[in-house]
C-alpha cells in the first residue's frame, strides 16, 4: 500500500489526525533510562506501543537521532513500527534538497536505508532536486511550504509577482509536482490565516501540520481553516508536549493521554 493509501485508511479506520513525533533527548527522559545502552530505542518504542492508538503516522526527525549517533535505533524504530503496528505510516523528518544526482542518495536514504514511507523535502533548489522523491510514487514527499517557526516568513512571505513564495510553493506542488499523487505539504500550526489560504490553493493535498503543543498553535484554529470538505486532510504533528507529558514513571501512560487528548481536541472541531 502506498504512503497515501496508508494514511488515509488509517484516518478513516482510527478516526485521528495526530501524528506523533520522535524527538529524542536523553536528558529528557525518565530516570530508568540513564542506565540504558539502548535507551533511544527503549525510550521512543516505549512512546510508539503507548500512543499507536492515535497516531495517523508518526514522525522522528532525523537529526535528534544522528546527534546521539543513534541512527540504528531509528532504523530499528522504523522496523517496529512496521512490524508492530502495520498500516501506521512513518514520516522521516529530514528536510532533504539538493541537486538531483545527490538527491537521489537522500532518497536512498530514507526510503531504502530507513524505510519510512514519508520524507520532508525543501523546495528550495527547485524541481529537479525534488523529482527524485517525486519518482518513488508509493512513497510520500512532504514539501515544506509555510513553516511553524518565528522566521518563517523572512523568505517564505517575500512577494513574487504580488504573492508571497509559499502560495507560489503550495501551487506548483499541487499543480505541477504532484503526478504520482504522491504530495504533501508541511504548514504550521503557528500560521491560521496562511493554512487557510494555502488549503484554497492546493484542494485536498494533504498537510502535515507542526506546532502545536510545545510552539502553542491553536488547534481549533488549524482545523477549521485547513481540514478538507471530508474532515481529513491534516497530520497533526506533536512531539516535546507527548513525549515529555511526564518524566516520571508514568512517562507512557502521560504520552498516551496526552496524544489521545489531542486527538479528541481535533475530533472536536472537525
Ligand atoms: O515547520 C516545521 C517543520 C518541522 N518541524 C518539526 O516538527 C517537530 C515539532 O516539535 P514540537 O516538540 O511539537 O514543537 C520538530 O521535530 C521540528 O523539527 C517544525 O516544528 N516546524
Amino acid at each position: 500500500m502506498s504512503f497515501m493509501q496508508s494514511l488515509r485508511q488509517r484516518w478513516h479506520s482510527a478516526d485521528t489526525l495526530v501524528c506523533v513525533g520522535l524527538d529524542p533527548e536523553p536528558a529528557k527522559f525518565p530516570a530508568r533510562f540513564a542506565a540504558d545502552g539502548d535507551a533511544v530505542f527503549a525510550f521512543n518504542r516505549d512512546i510508539i506501543d503507548a500512543t499507536a492508538e492515535y497516531a495517523c503516522a508518526f514522525k522522528p526527525q532525523i537529526a535528534h537521532f544522528a546527534a546521539l549517533r543513534a541512527e540504528d535505533a531509528l532504523t530499528r524504530l522504523i522496523e517496529y513500527v512496521h512490524a508492530k503496528h502495520p498500516g501506521i505510516p512513518v514520516i522521516l523528518d529530514s528536510k532533504r534538497g539538493d541537486i538531483g544526482s545527490t538527491a537521489q542518495h537522500y532518497v536512498s536514504e530514507a526510503f531504502d536505508r530507513y524505510g519510512a514511507d514519508a520524507v520532508t523535502a525543501n523546495p528550495y533548489l527547485g524541481r529537479d532536486s525534488v523529482q527524485p522523491f517525486l519518482d518513488r510514487a508509493d512513497r510520500g514527499v512532504v514539501v515544506l511550504c509555510r513553516t511553524s517557526n518565528p522566521g518563517a516568513g523572512d523568505l517564505q512571505d517575500l512577494l513574487v509577482d504580488g504573492r508571497p513564495l509559499y502560495q507560489h510553493v503550495a501551487e506548483k506542488v499541487a499543480r505541477d509536482w504532484n503526478g504520482n499523487g504522491n504530495c504533501s505539504l508541511v504548514v504550521g500550526a503557528t500560521w491560521p490565516s496562511q493554512l487557510r489560504e494555502v488549503r484554497a490553493i492546493v484542494g485536498d493535498v494533504p498537510f502535515l501540520v507542526p506546532g502545536v503543543g510545545a510552539q502553542g498553535g491553536d488547534v481549533e484554529a488549524v482545523v477549521g481553516n485547513a481540514k478538507t470538505a471530508d474532515g481529513t486532510g491534516l497530520m497533526v504533528s506533536s512531539s516535546r508536549a507527548i513525549l515529555y507529558a511526564s518524566a516520571g514513571e508514568d512517562y507512557a501512560q502521560a504520552a498516551a493521554i496526552a496524544a489521545k487528548s489531542l486527538r479528541d481536541q481535533i475530533n472536536r472541531y472537525r
